[in-house]
């Protein structure tokens, strides 16, 4: 398995052009978060944010504006339950997380659907949470394009995906689905598994301390920043999962349980301390 390490992922971070804008660092949309699971795709967006995406939209059930204003101002909002002003929203995209508090009801499986069918080539889509259930439900009747498509299960959701049990440590095993599936899959454990073209990396950053609900929301943004801002989609998926596990890292030599808010707050601090050119 190969490894991702801290040098390769310095190498790999890009420098910023002295003349680039917004419009050129990715164009993140969140879509989940129903009335109880708002936190989920604020987490979601706020980590977007914060590693550096150049515009965050989110579209969420209405109760969640105030909130996720008043954690990140930056971010625009559309509700998801508004089929008027969906597709304009999902059109203007180039990364969409679809899944985090999204909910397994008739009306997040109508938004799931939405997505999933008017997915422009050029974009990119992950795939998380209650969006695994909803493809888990639904992989029979509807077509899923997969060469710009990341999952990020857990390992409840990939049993949920494959039948396979935990602690799916048999990497071949792993390696079929992935084949059949031909998507990325972020297979998220201890230490992450990263199924990618015919290569599977391992993410040997992390620790316990990151046993706490939001700490997947939270990664799906990373990747989606990340798949904004870098030409090589490859290094910003292995480079996000490196930045969210060493994050953590570094906040638990002083921290019993590390939250998710605290990662995304310090992102922007330990991207830095990997790509300073100065
Ligand atoms: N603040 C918010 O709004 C938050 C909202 N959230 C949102 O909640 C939604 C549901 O997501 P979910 O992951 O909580 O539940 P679900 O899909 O039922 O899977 C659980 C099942 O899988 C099994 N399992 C086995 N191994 C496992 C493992 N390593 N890690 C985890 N589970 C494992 C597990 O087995 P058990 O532990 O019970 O033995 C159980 O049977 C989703 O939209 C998410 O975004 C959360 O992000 C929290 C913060
Ligand atoms: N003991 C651990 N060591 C390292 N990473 C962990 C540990 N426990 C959880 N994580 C990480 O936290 C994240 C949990 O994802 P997930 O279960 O989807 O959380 P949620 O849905 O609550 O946001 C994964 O990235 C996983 O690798
Ligand atoms: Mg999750």
């Amino acid at each position: 398995m190969l490894k991702i390490t801290e040098d390769k992922v310095s190498s790999w971070l890009p420098v910023r052009d002295k003349n680039t804008y917004k419009n050129k660092m990715g164009h993140v949309l969140c879509v989940g978060g129903n009335a109880n699971m708002g936190g989920a795709i604020i987490l979601s967006a706020s980590a977007a944010l914060y590693a550096g995406a150049g515009l965050v939209t989110v579209a969420s059930a209405p109760e969640n504006v105030h909130a996720l204003h008043a954690r990140i101002p930056e971010a625009m909002f559309t509700n998801m339950y508004d089929f008027d002003s969906l597709p304009n929203i999902v059109k203007k995209a180039d990364v969409i997380v679809l899944g985090p508090g999204l909910g397994l009801s008739n009306q997040s499986l109508k938004i799931f659907k939405y997505v999933i069918s008017t997915l422009d080539k050029d974009q990119w889509l992950i795939i998380d949470g209650d969006a695994i259930t909803h493809f888990v439900n639904q992989r029979n009747s509807l077509q899923i394009p997969t060469d710009h498509v990341v999952f990020t299960p857990h390992l409840g959701e990939w049993q949920r995906m494959t039948n396979i049990e935990p602690p799916a440590d048999d990497i071949e095993e792993n390696q079929e689905q992935k084949k059949k599936l031909q998507a990325t899959i972020v297979l998220k454990k201890g230490q992450s598994e990263i199924y990618i073209e015919d290569e599977v990396w391992q993410n040997i950053a992390g620790n316990p301390s990151m046993a706490t609900g939001g700490m997947g929301d939270i990664l799906t943004g990373i990747i989606a920043s990340f798949l904004g801002q870098f030409k090589n989609k490859k290094q910003a998926i292995l480079s996000a999962l490196y930045v969210h596990s060493a994050t953590a890292n570094k906040l638990a030599k002083t921290h019993y349980s590390t939250l998710p808010s605290a990662i995304i707050n310090d992102l922007p601090i330990f991207i830095k301390s990997l790509n300073n050119p100065g």
